[in-house]
């Protein structure tokens, strides 16, 4: 079954498009990571599905209903951002017991041992944590609340690098305890690829790429050699990326199409071939130029 579909999905603010005809569906009990550069739509596409705003044109379905103002999906839904505010005068443990009244499947003892996990004085207000500490107490409401569909927006922003590992193995940890449909939006593909089941990658509004982490791995190849030895072989293929590589070298990724066969031929041309990891493919896809920051300098 799937939890969240949409359908040509266009966000409009003033002239700007935010979200250009968005098509996909995310599936119940998975783990998808939306990833995309900064103003990319990520939280203007989150914040649509958990029904806090609405969009231009399209069909958004959440739990098959459209999620705008919709308390089936309020209720079933958690949506963990950075512009979150709680009431000044409550203590993170106050905030605890309310968010822990508003949903169902709310587990209180996996928030208090977080809390303390974390070093988090359940007496301190949430005005008064630093900002990754925030971010940690955030994280809790969104692991503790156990929603059939939590977004996380961000989530490590201002964490340290310890946090942030014990946030994806918790997160892990608590997903196969109590499998649930989660979307992640970040910018470090790297750390969090492990998790993932599928990605989500937008540019610019639109959709580049939905598909497994598995499948994004062998997505794309890395060529490297002579430079004329590399532009004869890469002239008729779908380019990805193309750079420069030492004095007389080029490096450049491609849609991987070939065949066993073909990569033989081309290693006993002096090529060498290598596999294109799922966090540079996504940055070679969301860049502005084929030939990234070495485009303003040539
Ligand atoms: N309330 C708004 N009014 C006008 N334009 C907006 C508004 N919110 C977002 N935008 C624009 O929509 C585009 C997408 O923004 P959004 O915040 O969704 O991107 P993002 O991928 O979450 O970015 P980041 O990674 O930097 O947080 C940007 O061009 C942004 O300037």
């Amino acid at each position: 079954m799937n939890v969240v579909s949409c359908q040509g999905v266009m966000k409009r603010y003033g002239r700007g498009n935010a979200l250009r005809n968005l098509s996909f569906t995310l599936a119940e009990n998975s783990i998808t990571g939306l990833i995309g550069r900064n103003g990319a739509g990520k939280t203007t596409l989150l914040s649509i599905i958990a029904g806090l705003q609405k969009q231009t044109s399209g069909e958004v379905r959440v739990f098959s209903e459209n999620p705008f103002n919709n308390l089936k999906v309020s209720a079933n839904t958690i949506f963990i951002h950075g512009n979150m505010t709680f009431p000044a005068a409550m203590t993170l443990s106050e905030l605890l017991q309310t968010a822990g009244s508003f949903y169902h499947n709310w587990n209180n003892q996996l928030a208090e041992r977080l809390l303390e996990y974390f070093s988090l004085d359940p007496s301190q207000n949430h005005n008064n944590l630093s900002k990754g500490m925030k971010s940690t107490f955030n994280m809790i409401v969104g692991l503790a609340a156990r929603c059939p569909l939590t977004i996380f927006d961000e989530p490590t922003s201002g964490m340290d690098a310890g946090v942030r590992k014990d946030f994806y193995r918790a997160l892990l940890k608590d997903y196969i305890a109590s499998p649930r449909t989660i979307i992640l939006s970040s910018h470090l593909l790297n750390e969090v690829e492990d998790i993932l089941e599928d990605i989500l990658l937008i540019k610019e509004g639109e959709k580049c790429l939905h598909m497994t982490v598995e499948d994004m791995k062998e997505y794309a190849i890395g060529i490297s050699g002579p430079a004329a030895a590399v532009e004869s072989w890469i002239a008729e293929r779908e380019i990805i990326h193309q750079q420069t590589a030492g004095v007389n070298g080029t490096y450049a990724v491609v849609r991987n199409v070939f065949s066993e066969e073909g990569l033989e031929r081309a290693r006993l041309q002096g090529l060498e071939m290598t596999p294109v990891s799922a966090d540079s493919l996504c940055m070679y896809l969301t860049s502005k130029t084929k030939g990234g920051i070495d485009h303003v300098f040539s």
